[in-house]
């Protein structure tokens, strides 16, 4: 086997950076190969736009995925969340590594609590998934907030807080994790009142479809049941014809008896920004086998909220 080094495609980001070197590592393990970082600059980093203003999907992975089809490097890292469900036939997402914390937290002043928050506290989120499910808990508690539309990466919009522009903002805890900052997080919230994006906390290894070699290699590093898992939630996401931007919350998890793994559970969950209409649906069943029986629970789920009125939720944009 070659003794070359891979070339891993980033962004520059210090959350692409972080996730990069960690894969590069254990990549490095798998093949017995260096692993060199080629730095890739995407539109999602240089655009000011918001996000969901920018509207198409995958404004981060556009510049990885045409170098990798460029020959120009070897392999990628994404955040699962940031793909689009759409998977192109030249490349292969190679691996799915075990997931880490799926959930949304807050990072607020004052070590406050999402429940503690003052009346009138100003929230800064760029996501209208969060929004929708910040606002419907809101009116369904009494809470007074106000949610405020912020973009940047991780430390500008924890900056929004230390510079007393905002009370809290919402972030998922995967990227803090990975960039040394989880001890920032002042109340982790409950996957009950914020489903999390379909696929977060998870990241995918991608390649070309051709390279068989390099398919094998990376696959030592994928965890089948986080591969269940978010082919579920995706699935659920492309069926409901969502974009990353969308207000769609999913999560798939394992339901236990003591040690042993009884069933899965899916979660789905679309609204209006401004959290007045939520369709939110679950389903539970035997662990799916196949990564079809994962695809069709998820295809299920979204008929399900179809039918109760997701797609008119998910046109609207009240912001
Ligand atoms: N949209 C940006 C993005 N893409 C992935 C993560 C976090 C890591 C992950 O979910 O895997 C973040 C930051 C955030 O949402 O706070």
């Amino acid at each position: 086997m070659s003794t070359k080094a891979l070339r891993l495609g980033t962004r520059r980001s210090k959350l692409a950076m972080a996730q990069s070197g960690r894969v590069a590592e254990a990549v490095s393990q798998v093949t017995g190969r260096p692993v060199e970082l080629v730095e890739i600059t995407t539109y999602g980093d240089v655009s000011k736009e918001a996000l969901a203003q920018i509207g198409g999907t995958g404004v981060f992975v556009t510049a990885l995925r045409e170098a990798l089809l460029k020959g120009e490097v070897d392999f990628a890292v994404h955040s699962l969340k940031d793909l689009p469900t759409g998977q192109p036939d030249e490349l292969a997402l190679a691996a799915l590594p075990e997931r880490e914390d799926p959930r949304d937290v807050l990072v607020a002043r004052d070590a406050l609590k999402f429940t503690d928050l003052p009346r009138g506290a100003r929230i800064g989120t760029g996501s209208p998934r969060r929004t929708a499910q910040l606002n419907a808990y809101a009116r369904a508690h009494g809470l007074d907030i106000e949610t405020v539309a912020i973009r940047g990466n991780i430390d500008t919009r924890v900056r929004f807080v230390r510079d007393g522009e905002l009370d809290a903002v919402v972030l998922a805890a995967a990227g803090l994790q990975r960039i040394g900052r989880i001890d920032e997080v002042t109340d982790f919230l409950s996957v009950d009142t914020v489903l999390p994006a379909p696929g977060q906390g998870a990241l995918a290894i991608e390649c070309t479809a051709d390279n068989a070699d390099l398919i094998a290699a990376l696959g030592e590093l994928d965890d089948p049941f986080t591969r269940v898992a978010v082919t579920a939630e995706r699935s659920l996401l492309a069926a409901l014809e969502a974009g990353c931007s969308a207000p769609v919350g999913a999560l798939a998890d394992l339901l236990a008896d003591g040690q042993i793994v009884k069933e899965m559970r899916l979660r789905g969950v679309v609204g209006t920004t401004d959290g007045s209409r939520m369709v939110q649906l679950s389903t539970t069943g035997p662990v799916p086998k196949t990564y079809d029986q994962a695809m069709a629970l998820g295809r299920e789920l979204a008929a399900e909220m179809l039918a109760q009125g997701a797609a008119g939720l998910m046109g609207e944009r009240a912001q």
